[in-house]
C-alpha cells in the first residue's frame, strides 16, 4: 500500500538533514545552499513499535519485521512557486502526490546558514507556504471547474458532486483558509481525496530547533505550537541536525547520547508516530515461531482487507480471522495461553480490526 508523507517547506531549513535522519542513509545531498534538492528523494521508513518485540519475545520468534512508511524530500518551495518562481509547479505535482505533509520550519538561529527571506520567522514562512498552496489548489481548481461545465450541464452525476466539492473548497480559499477546513460528509469523501487538493492533506508542523533546545523547545517552537493548536494541527519539536548524527550510531550510543540531551525518545520515532496518526494508520500483528510482523492498515479497515494487505488471496479467499487483543495475548503469555483462556476469537467478513490486535487469517484457495 505505502503511505506516504511529503516533507515540504522553505529551501535550506532543514528538510533533506531530516529525510537523511529518518533513513539512516545520506541518499539526499544536504547542504547550506537553496534549492540544493531538486529532484524528490524517496525513503522508507520502519515504523517504531514497542509492542512487536514484545509479541515477538513473548512467541520467541526468529524475526521481526516493523511495518514501514514511506517519506519523500521535496524540494523547497518559494514564494511565488505557485507561478512558477523558484522551480514552483513540478514542486507542486511532486506534493500533490503524497498522502500527508510533514512541514518543516526553521527554529534554528545559525547565522551561517542561509534564510532565503533573510530572517528567522517560522510562523511567517508557514504562512508563506500555505498561501502558495493555496494560490495552487485555486488555480487548480477553476481551471477544473471549467472542464466539467458541459458534464454538469448534462445532469452528469459525478460531475454535479464534484463541482458542488469545488465550490466547496474554493469558497474557504477564497477566505485565506486550506481546503482541509471543509467538513466533508462520507459520501463526498472519495471524490474529495480525488481532487488531490494540496491543502486539503493533512499537515504536521516539524520545529527544527538548535541542538540545544533539542529537549525543551524554544521561543520559536513555542509560537509555532500556538500557531499549530489555534488550526487544530500537531506539530513536534526536532533537530535534524543532531537527529542526523543519532541515526549514525549504533543503538547503545545513540540512547547514551539522547539521555545526554536529556530526551526520552528520538525526535524520529516522535515524528514518525505523529505521521502514523496523521494519516489516520493503525496496526495489526502476525505472530509466529518464524516472525513477528506488523501490518499497516487504516483506522476502520474490515478484516478481509486487511487480510488483503498480507495477499490478494488471502482477502479473496477469506474465511476468518482468529483474533487475539493485545493485551490479552500478553496477559495470556501468548496464542497457547489464550486459547485456553478463551481468548482467541473467531471474527468474520464484517469485523473491523483494531489497533494491536494479533490476527491469524483463515482462507481458501
Ligand atoms: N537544526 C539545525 N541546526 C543547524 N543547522 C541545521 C539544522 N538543520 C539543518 N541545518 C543545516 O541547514 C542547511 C540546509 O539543510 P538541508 O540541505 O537539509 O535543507 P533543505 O530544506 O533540504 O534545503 P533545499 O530546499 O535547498 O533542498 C545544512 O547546512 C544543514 O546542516
Ligand atoms: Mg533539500
Amino acid at each position: 500500500m505505502g503511505f506516504r508523507m511529503g516533507i515540504v517547506g522553505l529551501p535550506n531549513v532543514g528538510k533533506s538533514t531530516l529525510f537523511n535522519a529518518l533513513t539512516r542513509t545520506a541518499a539526499a545531498q544536504a547542504a547550506n545552499f537553496p534549492f540544493c534538492t531538486i529532484e524528490p528523494n524517496v525513503g522508507d521508513v520502519a515504523v517504531p513499535d514497542p509492542r512487536l518485540d514484545t509479541l515477538a519475545a513473548i512467541a520467541k520468534s526468529k524475526q521481526v519485521i516493523p511495518t514501514r512508511m514511506t517519506f519523500v524530500d521535496i524540494a523547497g518551495l518559494v514564494k511565488g512557486a505557485s507561478k512558477g518562481e523558484g522551480l514552483g509547479n513540478q514542486f507542486l505535482a511532486n506534493i500533490r502526490e503524497v498522502d500527508a505533509i510533514a512541514h518543516v520550519l526553521r527554529c534554528f538561529e545559525d547565522p551561517d546558514v542561509t534564510h532565503v527571506d533573510g530572517r528567522v520567522d517560522p510562523v511567517a514562512d508557514a504562512e508563506t507556504i500555505e498561501t502558495e498552496l493555496i494560490i495552487a489548489d485555486m488555480e487548480s481548481l477553476e481551471k477544473r471547474l471549467q472542464n466539467i461545465v458541459r458534464k454538469v450541464r448534462g445532469g452528469d452525476k459525478e460531475a454535479v458532486q464534484q463541482e458542488r466539492l469545488m465550490k466547496a473548497a474554493l469558497a474557504v480559499l477564497e477566505e485565506g483558509k486550506p481546503a482541509r477546513v471543509v467538513e466533508v460528509a462520507d459520501e463526498d469523501r472519495k471524490a474529495w481525496r480525488m481532487m488531490q487538493l494540496l491543502t486539503a492533506k493533512p499537515v504536521l508542523y516539524v520545529c527544527n530547533v538548535d541542538e540545544a533546545d533539542a529537549a525543551e523547545g524554544n521561543a520559536l517552537s513555542a509560537k509555532v505550537g500556538e500557531m499549530a493548536a489555534s488550526q487544530g494541527n500537531a506539530h513536534v519539536v526536532i533537530s535534524a541536525k543532531i537527529e542526523e548524527e543519532i541515526s549514525q550510531l549504533a543503538p547503545d550510543e545513540a540512547a547514551e547520547f539522547l539521555t545526554e540531551l536529556g530526551l526520552s525518545e528520538a525526535g524520529l520515532d516522535r515524528l514518525i508516530k505523529a505521521g502514523y496518526e496523521l494519516l489516520g494508520l493503525q496496526t495489526y500483528f502476525t505472530v509466529g515461531p518464524k516472525e513477528a510482523r506488523a501490518w499497516t492498515i487504516r483506522k476502520g479497515t474490515l478484516a478481509p482487507a486487511a487480510a488483503g494487505v498480507i495477499h490478494g488471496d488471502f482477502e479473496r479467499g477469506f474465511i476468518r480471522a482468529e483474533t487475539i487483543a493485545y493485551d490479552d495475548y500478553l496477559a495470556c503469555k501468548g496464542e497457547a495461553g489464550a486459547r485456553d483462556a478463551g481468548k482467541l476469537r473467531a471474527e468474520g467478513k464484517t469485523y473491523e480490526v483494531k489497533d494491536g490486535d494479533v490476527l491469524h487469517f483463515l482462507f481458501n484457495t
